[in-house]
């Protein structure tokens, strides 16, 4: 090691056995050996370091899963470095690690971690195989009714030692966490089993390395690559519909893998026999496994993944807060996030608590509030739901205050949001006097001014039956 003007400089052996020590670290001794040991260095020239696997099939591999992260803990290393080739030596050429490049003959083309280069004959890394989001694993992924089921066979998948249910056939609307449960197995068996080779894939992904294959005339590549994998994920099949020549080469992977008995597992907007555009025969061998349907969150998923977001970003959102957001953003759990998301980058940036005033301000846009006129009818079902009570009790002459209560705040919302008058809004009411509900009326307006949560609690329904 040589200091120069305080910037110390190290030899690059030594930047790459430090890039080693960190993998090894970050992927864990199993995948490490299985994988990286095996790479020896071979130079750097031009803020180009090279390295070399010592068969294709490993640095395609290697180039697939690791070096976008190997450029840039080497680039944490030494700034001057910017991409990073991997090549193939066979062992007996590599037996020098460092410095001395391997003779040009030897080597294959190389892959790297830039973007693809148009005219370069194999795959480019990133395009191969995705990264994995460090956030959709399994202890992340909040378990309610309506995915119950997707992430039992999921987990069996993951943690199976043997293979149970070929394909598994994960399917639901847009952002219900399919690709969230993909990610969750392809890490746990990357955990539990570095030496299982896992390629997840979205289906774009798929057809576009295979038309690359067909343009540089490396469709043996291609194959070998994907029928030597033990866990083959395909995300968004749905895809390839209409796509034929796409189809018939991935129906013939499948087909291969399947008999192998290696797992498939594959993801889609639809069931198998509903993917229109796709051929018969691949639709039904989609079937052939266990499909698993994700439903629609209800408001308890909804508010648990809040939760458990809000605790992950360790911000404070009020429980009222929470429950609004639950109930009114309702198409899917990514527009959930992205206005969590919205309220706790604002708080944060104007140092304010986040408020049911605030949050509703920020997201007029999301909440699309309507101006529509409320009726009766809708408020007594939506207080009696919230004060979990049966919305015969807002028309009985039952007196208890645990339904009384609720009743005489759906008669001061009635009077509040709806036209009607003191003694039609009675009627409603089981036939009720109009002094009654001024009574209701008034009483709720006292109990607002004395009990700060009774108001917002009454303040919330207001709110929620508003849009
Ligand atoms: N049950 C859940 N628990 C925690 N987070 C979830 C859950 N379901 C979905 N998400 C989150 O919602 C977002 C969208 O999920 P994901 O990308 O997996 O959806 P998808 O079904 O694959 O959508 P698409 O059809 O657009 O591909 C992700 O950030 C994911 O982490």
């Amino acid at each position: 090691m040589s200091s120069m003007g305080g910037v110390i400089i190290t030899s690059i052996e030594q930047q790459w056995g430090r890039v080693c020590g960190r993998l090894r670290e970050e992927v864990g001794e199993g995948a490490f050996k299985s994988w990286l040991r095996p790479v020896v260095l071979v130079d750097l020239e031009g803020g180009e370091a090279r390295i070399a696997a010592p068969t294709k099939f490993m640095r395609d591999w290697v180039a697939a899963h690791y070096a976008d992260r190997i450029r840039k803990l080497w680039h944490a290393e030494n700034p001057d470095v910017q991409s990073v080739d991997v090549i193939v030596v066979p062992d007996r050429l590599a037996a020098r690690p460092a410095a001395a490049p391997p003779a040009p003959a030897a080597t294959a083309p190389a892959t790297r971690t830039e973007s693809a280069m148009p005219d370069r004959p194999p795959e480019s890394a990133t395009d191969f195989g995705a990264i994995l989001d460090q956030r959709f694993t399994f202890d992340n992924f909040v378990v309610g009714k309506p995915n119950e089921l997707a992430h039992a066979a999921a987990r069996r998948v993951a943690e199976a030692n043997s293979v149970t249910f070929n394909p598994l056939f994960l399917y639901g609307g847009v952002g219900l966490g399919k690709t969230h449960l993909m990610h969750g197995i392809a890490w746990h068996i990357r955990q539990k089993h570095p030496e299982r080779r896992v390629l997840y894939m979205s289906a774009e992904k798929f057809m576009y390395q295979f038309i690359r294959a067909l343009r540089f005339k490396d469709t043996m590549t291609f194959k070998e690559l994907f029928r030597s994998v033990d866990v083959l994920m395909i995300d968004d099949v749905q895809f390839i519909s209409g796509k034929d020549s796409t189809q018939e080469e991935f129906f013939h992977t499948f087909n291969a893998l399947v008999d192998q008995n290696r797992q498939v597992v594959i993801s889609a907007d639809k069931s198998p026999s509903d993917l229109e555009g796709m051929e018969e025969r691949l639709r039904s061998r989609l079937g052939w496994g266990l499909v698993a349907d994700i439903h629609p969150t209800t408001y308890e998923l909804r508010l648990g993944i809040l939760q458990a977001k809000a605790e992950t970003a360790r911000v404070e959102i009020p429980a009222k807060v929470m429950e609004f957001l639950a109930h009114k953003i309702t198409s899917n759990v990514r527009e959930l996030e992205g206005a969590l998301n919205r309220i706790t980058a604002h708080a944060e940036l104007v140092h304010r608590p986040v408020t049911l005033e605030s949050t509703q301000e920020l997201l007029h846009d999301l909440l699309r509030a309507s101006d529509r006129r409320v009726t009766i009818d809708e408020i007594q079902k939506r207080v009696a739901e919230h004060y979990n009570i049966k919305i015969a009790d807002m028309h009985s002459a039952r007196r208890a205050r645990t339904v009384a209560r609720p009743r005489q705040v759906a008669m001061y919302l009635s009077k509040q949001l709806t036209p009607r008058s003191l003694p039609e809004i009675g009627r409603k009411f089981g036939g009720r006097d109009h002094t009654t509900v001024m009574h209701a009326v008034k009483k709720v307006e006292e109990l607002c001014s004395e009990d700060r949560s009774f108001a917002e609690d009454v303040e919330l329904l207001r709110r929620m039956l508003q849009i």
